[in-house]
């Protein structure tokens, strides 16, 4: 009989199931289970909402994002289709009035020229079309020949570097520093380091200590491993490398899931949060709630019986409890009484860092104090080499005090020496505090820093609550801002999944502000590799449809379900508001052309006026744009990808059973990003970083930030505190009982040696079948008889061959010997 709690629990896990990272950050700061809060709220409120199950859920959508992005690399969400005809009529208008400007005095339509006059487009739809146009608009694009050769610079571009070459990266890599970001291990392992110096991220091979490499043989052994070691020990980077050797292990893609306790830290190995994985929701409730939430869910219960192996990485925030819930789930999916249903399990993280989130007093319980863990775990390593700080040693010896709590005078003295400015060089450091308020008003000084237009974008909010109190609430618990403001040049954050390689927590830089016709002509006919033929002109030019394109091109590549066409018209919604409220008529941001062009240094001067014109031709759909202007982001993907995304709104919503939206939410899913809550920067290297210690709160907290330096050099500390730098006791004595690689290989080589030489004494003595049948009394008397033989035949010096099924035979001998011997 499920309980009133039980109830709201699951309700509240099927409303929250998508929103992971707002939670951790709603308890970062108030530490106490707001959630439960608003929903007995909300049954307060309004009886109409006594929670009945399934009654509410979140809308997600998973967007492929199929025609606003572009990814120059992989290819394959490039839609092969035209942008709709409205963007070539304006397209032509632009081509038109381009020329125009070139020739004088040419013929144009009386609207046209009072555009042109302006220095703007006509507004679209475009007054009058002429098919004339068509010869000017072909003079514009390049002649096939010419096409074939911008084609190959193009695709070499493509090809070779993904990656920009300019200077705006430059400051990103220094923001995000993502160790995953441009890093490649292979057998020639390499990995990315940040060199202040530069400005660049320099490559360097990296080879595998000996103790990754133990960690890596005993995965392949198919053990069930857990490894540690403190901040900078290389966890993440043998842990990229470990997927590798499972997969190919396994063979199969899905077979290895690969899972971490944040968006953040799953987005480091290029994984999901263990959350989303196991379809659990929040993994608020029983075994058996979680049970039945997973079983309804068909991607989730196959996936489990599927999965071979499980990696969890930063597994010091999973909790105890919930560890053993899922085990318990994957013995009952995949009808096993073997630990986790027979899944290899490898988990990765370090007690010594963030603990699991837990709400008001109640008890920590570590993944390692629990019952699963204790079943399934064959081996836990510790590794001891640091390789964050490697040059630092002193500030090795700090890191390893505070990881303890025990900080000496002299330690003391060094943190607070590093209270001092760090240098106001090109690099500017990211800033980690405790908690979001703080976050947020660094973030907006930061933003007021910059040069430019602030673009502003309000939420549209909606759904049937009207109690404003309780809606703010609720609405709070979307990480989507009511009000995002942006610039050219702000760091972002992607905050909801959209696939595998945009997903919660992706770090970009916004590069412009478009509406979507100009970022289409960008996608397409500017960078594309193939030339508008007149077929397509034709075909365009006879539908100049005038409706909005994003619809266009949702309905090309989307099955519209009836969910999808509600977002859709939330989003069109948002669109319009943004469109009607005054938009700063910012000049384009020539960085914009560093991503799409090709280096027209090693042009001929006909391609590059080519080039020119069609820049002019963005240029001018840009300023005559009437369409809402959207953040045009670069993101950065775990391989080291580079994808320019047109970010587009998205739709959080509460929903009642008949669909109806109780609070909703539409907003860009970015929010700033220069400055982290501590919890976000988990797993982060960072070569230049300025932390805020006034208030932690946690145990760890003030070692997982400052970990995250690679030296003093680039650290600064404000309020360091030492009476704050605490770690849990049973943490310190589980790490008290751990042992080296090197040991753990040796003890596992050392057992496995000995089970071998048992298996091979077992073998050999079976192999004598009267051996084993005799009676013990009778053994005892053949080993007896055997070492008297043994003297004898010293004495006598005779060389008897002695076996065991000779001994009866023997003893016959040896007797009448003795016998003669004593008489
Ligand atoms: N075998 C290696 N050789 C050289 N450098 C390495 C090696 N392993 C890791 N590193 C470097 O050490 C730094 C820290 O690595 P990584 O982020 O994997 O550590 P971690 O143990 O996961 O840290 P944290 O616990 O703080 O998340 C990175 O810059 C990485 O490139």
């Amino acid at each position: 009989m499920k309980t009133e709690q039980d109830e709201l629990i699951e309700i509240i896990d099927d409303s929250l199931e998508e929103i992971e990272e707002p939670i951790y950050d709603a308890w970062d700061t108030s530490g106490d289970d707001e959630i439960l809060m608003h929903v007995a709220d909300l049954e307060k409120l309004n009886p109409r909402y006594t929670i009945q199950q399934d009654n509410w859920k979140t809308q997600h959508r998973h967007s492929n994002l199929p025609s606003t992005e572009y990814a120059k690399k992989p290819a394959e969400k490039e839609p092969s289709v035209m942008p709709a005809g409205k963007l070539v009529a304006r397209f032509q208008s632009a081509a038109k009035l381009v020329k125009e400007e070139e020739k004088p005095g040419h013929q144009v339509t009386p609207e046209g020229s009072a555009f042109a006059n302006k220095g703007q487009l006509p507004p679209f739809p475009v007054p009058e079309l002429k098919f004339d146009d068509e010869s000017e608009l072909e003079h514009m694009l390049l002649s096939e020949e010419q096409d074939r050769a911008m084609n190959s610079v193009e695709r070499n571009h493509v090809d070779e570097d993904v990656k920009p070459r300019h200077s705006h990266h430059r400051q990103l890599t220094f923001l995000t520093q993502q160790p995953s970001m441009n890093e490649y291990i292979s057998n020639d392992s390499r990995e990315s380091s940040v060199t202040p110096e530069t400005g660049h991220k320099k490559v360097r091979a990296i080879t595998l200590s000996e103790e990754q490499e133990h960690v890596i043989e005993l995965a392949r052994r198919k053990m069930n491993i857990f490894y540690t070691g403190s901040a900078g020990t290389g966890k993440s980077v043998l842990l990229r490398e470990l997927i590798k050797t499972l997969k190919s292990t396994y063979g199969t893609s899905g077979a290895v899931a690969v899972t971490a306790s944040t968006g953040l830290a799953a987005c480091n190995i290029g994984g999901i949060t263990l959350h989303s994985f196991a379809g659990i929701g929040l993994g608020v409730g029983d075994e058996a709630m979680l049970l039945k939430k997973v079983r309804r869910s068909a991607k989730h219960r196959e996936r489990w019986k599927n999965i071979k192996a499980l990696v969890i990485d930063e597994i010091s925030m999973i909790d105890g409890t919930l560890l053993d819930k899922l085990d318990g789930i994957a013995k009952t999916l995949r009808r096993s009484s073997k630990p986790f249903g027979g899944i290899q399990i490898i988990l990765c993280g370090d007690f010594f860092q963030l603990p699991p989130v837990t709400k008001g007093d109640q008890q920590i319980k570590f993944a390692f104090q629990s019952y699963s863990w204790r079943k399934a775990i064959d081996a836990t390593i510790i590794l001891k080499k640091v390789f964050r700080q490697q040059g630092d040693h002193l500030f090795i010896n700090m890191l390893n005090e505070m990881r303890t709590g025990i900080i000496s005078d002299q330690t003391l003295n060094e943190f607070r020496e590093l209270s001092r400015p760090l240098p106001n060089d090109e690099i500017v450091p990211a800033e980690l505090f405790s908690t979001r308020a703080e976050v947020d008003n660094a973030n907006y000084s930061r933003l007021k820093t910059l040069p430019g237009e602030t673009m502003t974008y309000e939420a549209s909010d909606g759904g049937v609550i009207d109690n404003a109190e309780l809606r703010k609430k609720l609405l709070d618990n979307f990480l989507a801002p009511k009000k995002l403001e942006l610039k050219v040049g702000a760091q972002v954050m992607n905050i909801k999944n959209m696939d595998a390689t945009l997903v919660n927590g992706s770090l970009g830089k916004v590069l412009a502000f478009l509406d979507s016709d100009t970022f289409a002509f960008l996608k397409g006919p500017f960078n594309s590799n193939k030339l508008l033929n007149d077929e397509d002109v034709e075909k365009l030019v006879e539908n100049p449809t005038s409706e909005e394109y994003w619809s266009e091109e949702e309905d090309l590549n989307v099955k519209v379900t009836k969910q999808k066409k509600k977002e859709m018209e939330l989003e069109k919604t948002f669109m319009q508001d943004q469109q009607e409220r005054v938009q700063i008529e910012s000049p384009l941001s020539e960085t914009i052309f560093d991503f799409f062009m090709v280096d027209t240094d090693s042009m001929s001067a006909r391609l590059k006026a080519n080039v020119e014109r069609k820049k002019e031709i963005v240029r001018k759909l840009h300023t005559s744009a009437r369409g809402a202007k959207l953040p045009l982001v670069q993101f950065f993907t775990p391989s080291g990808d580079a994808r320019v995304v047109l970010v587009r709104p998205e739709t959080w919503a509460m929903e009642d059973e008949k669909d109806v939206p109780l609070v909703s939410r539409t907003q860009l899913p970015l929010i700033l990003a220069w400055s982290l809550s501590i919890h976000k920067s988990q797993g982060q290297t960072l070569s230049k970083v300025k932390v805020d210690l006034k208030r932690v709160f946690e145990k760890g907290q003030a070692y997982v930030a400052l970990s995250r330096a690679v030296s003093r050099t680039g650290l600064q500390v404000l309020n360091f505190d030492r009476t704050k730098v605490k770690a849990h006791d049973i943490v310190v004595d589980f790490y008290q009982s751990l042992s080296s690689a090197g040991s753990v290989m040796n003890e596992i080589n050392k057992k496995q040696i000995i089970g071998q030489q048992k298996t091979e004494e077992n073998r050999s003595s079976s192999s004598t079948p009267d051996s084993d049948s005799r009676p013990p009394q009778k053994r005892n008397l053949e080993t007896m008889l055997l070492n008297r033989m043994k003297q004898t035949k010293k004495k006598l010096g005779i060389q008897f061959l002695i076996t065991q099924s000779s001994i009866w035979h023997t003893t016959l001998l040896l007797n009448i010997l003795c016998h003669r011997k004593t008489r």
